[in-house]
């Protein structure tokens, strides 16, 4: 019994310890679960705190209970202590500093308030530095732990363009802030620097009506709704106008060509395109994508509202979401952003009116020739180029560009339209920026008068322009002297050539850049009234023909450009011929009333007001067109005061421009190859015979070897002419000879003669020369003891040197019949003592330079094969093709022509050139009575 109350005792004690155990273990799991339930609880409100923000659990209702929780209250505790670690760094400071960042990079009516600069002009120049950010709102973070603005402001002009979105709420608010900075862009530069374009798919006259009353300045222009295509080719077309006629010089965007050079040409561009959320149809999508593409780089900024597009290019979007509430890519995801309200309408009214007025003054403002000077002189590189402004349009410079794109320039207007004014204009904006080092000018004015005359050293005005090399003026008939300026310009591309070519490049540009210390300026060519160089169908334009297009295709890569210039292009039918030529004239500038400059459905010239020109640097094709205001560049205190001052800054060293005056006599002292000659050279004695017309304005010359064929002619019938050739002849020999060296003998066979043969005589002796004079009774006699003399020393061996003797032999036909005569019994005649003189007197140093008043009567001298004698002649009133037989049997194109000779040299030339006779002696003046 005993045992089995133990068993049962035991047994108790072992339930009563079981049930301990659980109830210790059932206790310990309810306080577990307890704690695994308030750190749920606390894992729960934690996570609401961070997604709902601490904010919002503070302030939410719905939140209430949880807030008061004791136990929930550290988890708030913590995320607040949280958010402000996280924003420690904003927190008084980040809103500052932006405000701060936001006053700098957008000053003035870029950033400031309103109040401070609407309806005031803006006075920023289109050079004048681009603000990076313009103001359109204001930010705040959104969970910021206090409320902290910030300004909101977006890159824009050259940098980003805009894209708003809106819904049916905030459509308003968005046309507001377009509109607000519209007017901040606008109020910031001068009118005429930002153009703005309208477009909105929806309505003609809806979007931003306070900024109509531009569109009286043409600042503003409003588009119609179906054409929205115009509105996109014509901003395309920009972008490629500005690839091509302005970025010439490899600069990638107008806002690069700005920071080197300082100058901005084209004003921005602002097409804001109002959509309706729809998808614009594809080509329009494309084209849009394009603009937006590349037309940062050109000025051509876009705000797009409520059109879906991707564009590939810097883009700041604010979407408004309601009213004027929103975000923006500027300020990410976390601020939300308040578009300003916009100024009272009054103001803004006021200030578009004030707007549109100074465009218009700009417009109808009368820009003076120093507008287009640059501030400093000569500080323009031609390497790549050369640019100008020549004119103004609405206030803006236009520019005319010589480089790779547009080598070459057609200028054309009837006669009176301004086409040498216009000239001026560009030699003025392109003499003050480019040093005679960068630039160097040949000039040349086929029409009578002295239009480019001053360049050169006047009587009155000693200034000359010092990048002018050559000036022709007066060059009328001479049109050999475009052609010698166009062999000049083939010579110089060939010599630049070879020079590139040893640097192992092609191009003026590498050149310049392998040989740094070089001078390789650039040459600007200008021919005025350039179609009397193809006046004629002769060898004269044929010639010229070909080296224009040969200078015009191959000038382009050597720095070499044309300006051709003329009152009637369309007259130039040898030009017109080769459309190859003309279209490497890729610039073209049309006066009023221009015909055939421009392309042939391009008629903006009609149209154009006095003082005007169109300058088209697309061969002439509408789009190209950019109309100017030229201002008055030949009104004195204009171009003449610019000469002087850069005359004066010139360097010491410079050699003046040479002077080609086809109205001037040249003489024959100031010549520098007739005052290079001297006595004692070892060569042949040089006969100078006139003045060549060249670019050098060297004399025509040829040389009185001791061989056969070593006589001069002369040919004509006026005494005048020959007169001056024969005494330029001897008077250079003169020269070459010690007094007493030789010997001269003037013949004067006709009356008229006299004079000029006394007249030689007398300054030969007064240079100390023998000079005899023989008249027609004494000229058989004389030729006959010469022939004899000649004879003997020829059958004789050798012996002295004989001493040179000259016969200068005026009117030598006007002795034939007296020197046909034959003495009775004796077979020979005077005749054959001439020829015997002609045929062996050089040999033996007896030279002839003789006057045959026609080539008939120089032929009756001569028997059959004999003109071989006359090595070398002059031709004046001759006609070309009686000079076939003295010209190797070559047809010759002379037409006669007043104070100008044909000059042949059979020993050194293959055809004759033209020749101007001296006027002038040796230092003494020739009065015409003397001729
Ligand atoms: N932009 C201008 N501003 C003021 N005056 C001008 C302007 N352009 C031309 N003129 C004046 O008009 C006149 C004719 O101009 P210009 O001599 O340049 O014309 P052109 O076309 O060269 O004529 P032509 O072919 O007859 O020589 C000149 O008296 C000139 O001063």
């Amino acid at each position: 019994m005993e045992r089995r109350h133990e068993r049962r005792r035991r047994i108790e004690q072992a339930f009563g310890e079981f049930r301990t155990a659980v109830a210790t273990s059932l206790t310990a799991a309810a306080t577990e679960r307890a704690r695994a339930a308030m750190r749920h609880a606390r894992e729960v409100f934690e996570l609401w705190v961070r997604q709902e923000g601490v904010d919002t659990v503070r302030t939410d209702p719905r939140f209430a209970a949880a807030r008061d929780n004791p136990v929930l209250a550290p988890v708030l505790r913590r995320a607040l202590a949280d958010r402000e670690r996280a924003f420690a760094g904003w927190t008084g400071h980040a809103p500052v500093e932006l405000a701060e960042l936001v006053a700098r990079s957008a000053p003035g009516a870029a950033g400031q308030p309103w109040e401070s600069w609407l309806a005031q002009v803006g006075r920023a120049e289109a050079t004048a530095p681009v603000p990076q950010l313009w103001r359109v709102g204001t930010a705040v973070v959104d969970h910021a732990p206090t409320r902290e603005e910030f300004p909101l402001a977006v890159p824009f002009l050259d940098a980003a363009h805009l894209y708003v979105s809106t819904n049916h709420n905030s459509r308003v608010a968005a046309e507001g802030l377009i509109e607000g900075l519209l007017l901040r862009v606008l109020s910031y530069f001068q009118p005429g620097c930002v153009q703005v374009h309208v477009w909105d798919v929806g309505q003609l006259t809806g979007a931003l009506p306070g900024l109509y009353p531009l569109t009286r300045s043409g600042l503003l222009t409003v588009h119609d709704p179906t054409q929205l295509n115009v509105l996109l080719d014509d901003l395309a077309e920009h972008i490629r106008r500005i690839h091509t006629s302005v970025l010439v010089d490899g600069h990638p965007s107008l806002r690069a060509l700005q920071a080197a050079t300082g100058r901005r040409t084209e004003p921005w561009r602002i097409a804001v395109l109002f959509g309706n959320h729809e998808r614009l149809k594809d080509d329009a999508q494309q084209k849009l994508q394009r603009i937006a593409r590349n037309g940062l780089d050109c000025g051509i900024q876009l705000i797009i509202v409520d059109i879906p597009i991707t564009v590939n290019s810097p883009l700041e979007t604010i979407e408004l979401a309601e009213g004027n509430r929103g975000r923006s890519t500027m300020t990410g995801p976390h601020a939300t952003v308040y578009i300003d309200p916009p100024a009272p309408r009054e103001r803004t009214s006021r200030a578009v009116g004030l707007i549109t007025e100074d465009a218009i003054q700009r417009r109808s403002r009368v820009c003076a020739f120093t507008d287009l000077l640059p501030g400093e002189r000569w500080n323009a590189r031609s390497t790549t180029g050369l640019q100008t402004p020549i004119g103004y349009y609405d206030g803006q410079q236009v520019w005319l560009t010589l480089g790779d794109a547009s080598p070459h320039v057609l200028v054309g207007g009837p006669s009176g339209s301004g086409k040498t004014n216009f000239l001026y204009a560009m030699l003025g904006g392109l003499a003050a920026r480019y040093s005679p080092d960068e630039l160097e000018l040949y000039l040349l004015d086929f029409k009578e008068g002295v239009s480019f005359a001053q360049f050169t050293p006047g009587r009155k005005d000693p200034s000359w322009l010092p990048h002018a090399r050559l000036v022709g003026v007066n060059v009328n008939t001479d049109r050999e002297f475009g052609l010698a300026l166009l062999r000049f310009l083939t010579h110089e591309m060939r010599r630049r050539a070879d020079a590139a070519k040893q640097h192992e490049v092609t191009k003026l540009e590498e050149l310049r850049a392998e040989d740094p210390t070089g001078r390789w300026p650039r040459i600007v060519a200008v021919i005025d009234e350039f179609q009397y160089l193809f006046a004629e169908r002769d060898g004269v334009t044929s010639r010229a023909v070909a080296l224009l297009e040969d200078v015009a295709r191959r000038g382009r890569s050597q720095g070499i450009h044309l300006v051709l210039s003329s009152q009637d292009v369309s007259s130039i039918e040898a030009f017109w011929g080769k459309p190859a030529i003309f279209e490497q004239f890729i610039l073209r500038v049309a006066l009023p009333k221009a015909r055939r400059v421009l392309a042939d459905n391009n008629e903006v010239a009609m149209e154009l007001p006095r003082r005007h020109a169109v300058v088209n640097h697309e061969s002439g094709v509408r789009l190209g067109n950019q109309v100017a205001r030229i201002p008055d560049a030949t009104r004195r205190g204009t171009f003449d005061v610019l000469q002087a001052e850069l005359w004066r800054a010139r360097h010491p060293g410079l050699a003046e421009p040479r002077l080609f005056d086809g109205s001037h006599v040249p003489h024959l002292a100031e010549l520098a190859d007739f005052r290079a000659l001297e006595p004692g050279r070892r060569q042949a004695p040089v006969v100078l015979l006139g003045q060549v017309i060249d670019v050098a304005g060297s004399a025509a010359r040829t040389t009185l070897a001791r061989s056969p064929g070593r006589n001069v002619a002369t040919l004509g019938s006026a005494v005048r002419d020959a007169g001056r050739v024969l005494a330029s002849a001897a008077l250079s020999l003169a020269r070459q000879h010690s007094p007493g060296d030789a010997l001269f003998t003037i013949a004067c066979l006709v009356d008229d003669a006299l004079g000029p043969g006394q007249r030689l005589q007398r300054e030969l002796k007064e240079s100390g020369h023998d000079a005899d004079l023989v008249d027609l009774d004494g000229i058989r006699g004389f030729l006959d003891e010469i022939s004899e003399r000649l004879t003997a020393r020829l059958s004789s061996s050798g012996g002295d040197r004989d001493r040179p003797h000259y016969l200068v032999l005026y009117a030598v036909d006007a002795a034939q019949s007296l020197l046909e005569k034959k003495e009775p019994g004796s077979l020979k005649s005077g005749v054959d003592s001439l020829r015997q003189v002609l045929r062996h007197g050089p040999e033996l140093g007896t030279h002839t330079v003789g006057w045959w008043r026609g080539v008939q009567r120089l032929k009756s001298t001569f028997s059959l094969g004999g003109l071989d004698d006359i090595g070398a002649w002059v031709a004046f009133d001759v006609h070309g093709t009686e000079l076939t037989a003295l010209a190797a049997g070559q047809l010759i194109g002379w037409s006669p022509r007043p104070g100008r000779g044909l000059f042949f040299d059979r020993f050194a030339h293959t055809r004759p050139e033209v020749v101007i006779p001296f006027g002038a002696g040796n230092g003494v003046e020739w009065g015409e009575e003397d001729l």
